[in-house]
C-alpha cells in the first residue's frame, strides 16, 4: 500500500485554482447562492444591473452601465472563487486521505482463540466481526485490538515513521484501519460499520461537503444582513434627494452604490476563512468532527491537563520498595508481585520487573488467584489469593479499604506509613500501598518525569489569558510538587472520573469554556462534557467517539495548538469584518460626494478625493469593491497572524491595523482606479 500525506499545498497551486474558477461559475446557481445572503443580493443587482444596460443600449451612460455590470458579476464570481479555493484545499487533503484507505483483506476469526480464518474484503467488515492481523497485514478497519500485543505502523495516518504498540487492555487498544502491523499477532474487534470509519468521517469533514454553517457564522451572517438592510434604505432615499435638486441619478449608478456599501468583502470570504481554519487543524494533525468546535477552542477559558503522559512523561516506573519497619522487603516485593500479575498498565508491569529483578521471584505453579484489574474508579489494584485479598493503589484508597477490612475508622493510618507516602510524593513521585488483607505493608515508589520544555508552554497560555488545570487520580502531595515544577495555575488531586466531570461542570457553570484531552475510556464522559475534547488516536474507540476532535499524534499538549487556531480563525474573521465595515464606511464618504457634486456645489468641501466623474466615482468603486476580494484570499486562507497576547491587546492592535486600514485603503484605492479608468476613457 502506497502511503501519502497531505503535502503542503501552495496559496497558487495551479489545479486548484483553475478548479476553483470553474467552481466559481457553477456556484452562480441561485439555490447555492442563498446561503450567503450578501451575495445572494450582490447577484440579484448584477441581474438587475444588467437588465437595465440591455434596456437603456445606446443611451448616454451605456458604456459604463456594460461596465458596472460585468464588475458586479465579478464581484459574486470573486466570493464564489475564495470559497471554492478554500474547497479545492480541503478536497486535495482528503484526496491524499484517501490514497491512504487501502484495498485491504481482513482475516476474520470466529472467535479470539480461532486458529483458521476467512478472508474478505475490508469493506465487507461490520462493527463487531473479530479479524487477525499479522506481521504485514494492514489492519482492514478500525478497532480495539481484544487479543495480544503487536507493533503497529500508523505513519499512513501519522506521518510519524517509529512504530507503536498496540495490545489488548488498558489505553492503548485502539487500532485505526489503513494502519500496518509490523510485528507479532494481534486480535482486532471492528467498531465501525461499512462507510462509517475513522478516515471515512475525517474525509468527508476536510472535504467540506458536510460542511454546517457555525453557530457564530450563522450570528455573524445575520448582523451582515442587517447592514445591508440599512444601506437599502440609506440608497432608497438618494433618488428623493437628486430630484429635490432638480437631478436624476441613472438607476443603475444606485444599485451600484448599494453593492459598494454591503459588506460584501466578509460576506464574500467568510466561508473561505472557516474552511481554511479547519485545514489549518488537519495540516496540524488533528481532526475536529464540527467547524464549531474549532471556534470554541478559540475561546477556551480553562484548559485541564492530565498528568501522567500530559505533563508528565508517563509511563510511571517503579522504582523502590519502601516497606513498613515489622515488614520484609521481600514480603512486600511478593505482595506487589502477585497484585500485578494480571495488571498490564505500565505500572504493574513495571512492579513486575522490578520485583523480578531485585527478588528473581517467579509466577506461583498453584493456588487460585482471582484478580481484580486497576480502574480510575476505585484507583486500585489486585488479587485474592489463596483467599488472602491483596490491593495496591493510591493510598487514600488503600488506607480505606484495609480500615473497612478490619472494622475501623480511615483515621488509623500508621505514622511511618504517612511518612513514607510523603517522602514519594513530596518528590513528585506517585506511591502506591499494598496491603495483605487487613495488614498494611508498605509503599512502592513509582516514578515520572516531567516532560522538558512544558514550563514555557504553560507561561504561553497564561499570557494569553487561559487558566492550566493539572488533573491527576494521585495524591495532593504528588499533585502539588508536580504542579510547582510544571507551573500549572491549579491542580484537582485524588480525582475520579467522577470528579472530573464534575469540575468541568463547575467552570461551565461559571459560565466558562473548557478544553480537556483524554485517551481512556474512563475519559469519555468528560470529553463528551469539555466544550472541546480531544481524544488521543492511541485511545480506546469510547474516548475517539466522545470527543470532538481526534489528535492523529497523541500528543496532549496539542492541546495547546488547537487553542491557538481556533484563537487565530476567530481573529482571522474579527479582523477582515473590521476591514470590511471600516471599508464600506469609507467608500461612502468617498463616493457620494461625487454623484451630488453637480446638485450641490457645497459639497466640494467635502470632495476630498476629487474623482474625475459621477460616473467614474462609482464605477472605480465598484472596481475596487469586486478587486479587494481577491486581495484579501491569501489573508483569508492563511489567517492573521496571532501571537499570543491577552485579549484586550489583541483587539487594540487590530482595531487599530484593521480599522484604520480598512478606512485609509479605499480612499487610495479608488483614487488609483479613478486615475486610471479617466486617463484610459473608460468612464
Ligand atoms: N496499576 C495500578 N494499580 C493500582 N493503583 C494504580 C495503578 N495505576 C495507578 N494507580 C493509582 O491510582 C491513581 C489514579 O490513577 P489514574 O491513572 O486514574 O490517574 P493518574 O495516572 O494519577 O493521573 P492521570 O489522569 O494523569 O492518568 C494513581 O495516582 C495511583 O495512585
Ligand atoms: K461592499
Ligand atoms: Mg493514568
Amino acid at each position: 500500500m502506497s502511503i501519502h500525506r497531505p503535502k503542503e499545498l501552495s496559496l497558487f497551486d495551479a489545479a486548484i485554482l483553475g478548479q476553483a474558477a470553474r467552481d466559481a461559475v457553477v456556484k452562480l446557481d441561485p439555490r447555492q447562492l442563498i446561503k450567503n445572503p450578501v451575495m445572494f443580493a450582490t447577484g440579484l443587482v448584477a441581474v438587475l444591473s444588467t437588465a437595465l444596460t440591455i434596456r437603456d443600449a445606446g443611451s448616454e451612460h451605456f458604456a459604463v452601465m456594460v461596465q458596472i455590470s460585468a464588475w458586479l458579476w465579478f464581484t459574486v464570481l470573486f466570493a464564489n472563487f475564495a470559497e471554492a479555493i478554500a474547497e479545492g484545499r480541503g478536497k486535495a487533503q482528503a484526496a491524499a486521505l484517501r490514497g491512504t484507505k487501502s484495498s485491504a483483506v481482513a482475516k476474520k476469526v470466529a472467535s479470539v482463540e480461532a486458529r483458521d480464518f476467512q478472508t474478505l474484503p475490508a469493506e465487507k467488515l461490520k462493527a463487531g466481526d473479530l479479524v487477525v492481523c499479522e506481521a504485514g497485514d494492514v489492519i482492514p478497519g478500525d478497532g480495539d485490538v481484544v487479543a495480544g500485543i503487536a507493533t503497529v505502523d500508523e505513519s499512513a495516518i501519522t506521518g510519524e515513521s517509529a512504530p507503536v504498540i498496540r495490545e489488548s487492555g488498558g489505553d492503548r487498544s485502539a487500532v485505526t484501519g489503513g494502519t500496518r502491523v509490523v510485528s507479532d499477532r494481534i486480535v482486532v474487534q471492528i467498531t465501525t460499520n461499512p462507510g462509517e470509519s475513522f478516515l471515512d468521517r475525517m474525509i468527508a469533514l476536510v472535504e467540506g461537503a458536510k460542511r454546517q454553517k457555525t453557530p457564530n457564522e450563522i450570528a455573524l451572517t445575520i448582523l451582515l444582513v442587517g447592514m445591508s438592510l440599512i444601506f437599502l434604505i440609506v440608497v432608497a432615499t438618494l433618488p428623493g434627494w437628486a430630484s429635490y435638486s432638480g437631478t436624476a441619478i441613472p438607476m443603475v449608478f444606485l444599485i451600484a452604490l448599494f453593492v459598494t456599501l454591503i459588506p460584501t468583502t466578509i460576506g464574500g470570504l467568510l466561508s473561505a476563512i472557516g474552511i481554511a481554519g479547519m485545514d489549518r487543524l488537519v495540516k496540524f494533525n488533528v481532526i475536529s468532527k464540527s467547524g464549531r468546535s474549532v471556534e470554541a477552542a478559540g475561546d477556551i477559558d480553562v484548559l485541564l491537563l492530565d498528568k501522567t503522559g500530559t505533563i508528565t512523561l508517563g509511563a510511571r516506573q517503579a522504582a523502590e520498595f519502601l516497606p513498613l519497619s515489622n515488614v520484609n522487603e521481600r514480603d512486600l516485593a511478593e505482595a506487589a508481585y502477585l497484585s500485578s500479575l494480571a495488571d498490564d498498565t505500565p505500572e504493574g508491569k513495571s512492579i513486575i520487573a522490578l520485583a523480578k529483578s531485585r527478588f528473581g521471584l517467579t509466577e506461583p505453579k498453584n493456588g487460585a488467584m482471582t484478580f481484580i484489574p486497576f480502574s480510575a474508579h476505585t484507583r486500585m489494584s489486585g488479587v485474592d489469593f489463596e483467599g488472602t485479598e491483596i490491593r495496591k493503589g493510591a493510598s487514600d484508597s488503600i488506607t480505606a479499604y484495609v480500615a473497612e477490612k478490619a472494622g475501623r475508622t480511615p483515621g488509623g493510618i500508621p505514622k511511618e506509613l504517612v511518612l513514607a507516602v510523603e517522602r514519594v510524593a513530596k518528590v513528585g513521585g506517585t506511591p502506591l500501598v499494598v496491603a495483605k488483607g487487613d495488614r498494611l505493608l508498605g509503599v512502592i515508589h513509582l516514578k515520572d518525569i516531567i516532560k522538558p520544555g512544558i514550563r514555557e508552554r504553560f507561561a504561553t497560555l497564561r499570557a494569553m489569558g487561559i487558566k492550566t488545570v493539572m488533573i491527576t487520580g494521585d495524591n495532593p502531595l504528588t499533585a502539588a510538587a508536580i504542579a510547582a515544577e510544571a507551573g500549572v495555575d491549579d491542580f484537582l488531586a485524588e480525582a475520579t472520573p467522577e470528579k472530573k466531570l464534575e469540575l468541568i461542570r463547575d467552570y461551565q457553570k461559571g459560565g466558562r469554556l473548557v478544553a480537556m484531552c483524554g485517551d481512556g475510556s474512563n475519559d469519555a464522559p468528560a470529553l463528551a462534557q469539555a466544550d472541546v475534547g480531544v481524544a488521543m488516536n492511541t485511545g480506546t474507540q469510547a474516548a475517539r467517539e466522545a470527543g470532538n476532535m481526534v489528535d492523529l499524534d497523541s500528543d496532549p499538549t496539542k492541546l495547546i495548538e488547537i487553542v491557538m487556531i481556533g484563537k487565530q480563525l476567530l481573529m482571522s474573521r474579527g479582523s477582515l469584518t473590521t476591514f470590511s465595515i471600516a471599508n464600506d464606511v469609507a467608500k461612502y464618504f468617498a463616493i457620494i460626494p461625487a454623484l451630488f457634486l453637480a446638485s450641490y456645489p457645497q459639497l466640494q468641501a467635502l470632495n476630498v478625493m476629487n474623482l474625475a466623474s459621477p460616473q467614474s466615482a462609482i464605477l472605480s468603486a465598484i472596481i475596487f469593491n469586486a478587486l479587494i476580494i481577491i486581495a484579501l484570499i491569501p489573508l483569508a486562507l492563511k489567517g492573521v497572524k496571532y501571537r499570543p497576547a491577552s485579549a484586550e491587546t489583541l483587539l487594540r492592535r487590530n482595531l487599530l491595523v484593521y480599522g484604520v486600514g480598512g478606512l485609509a485603503v479605499p480612499f487610495i484605492g479608488i483614487k488609483v482606479i479613478d486615475v486610471l479608468v479617466a486617463t484610459l476613457g473608460l468612464a
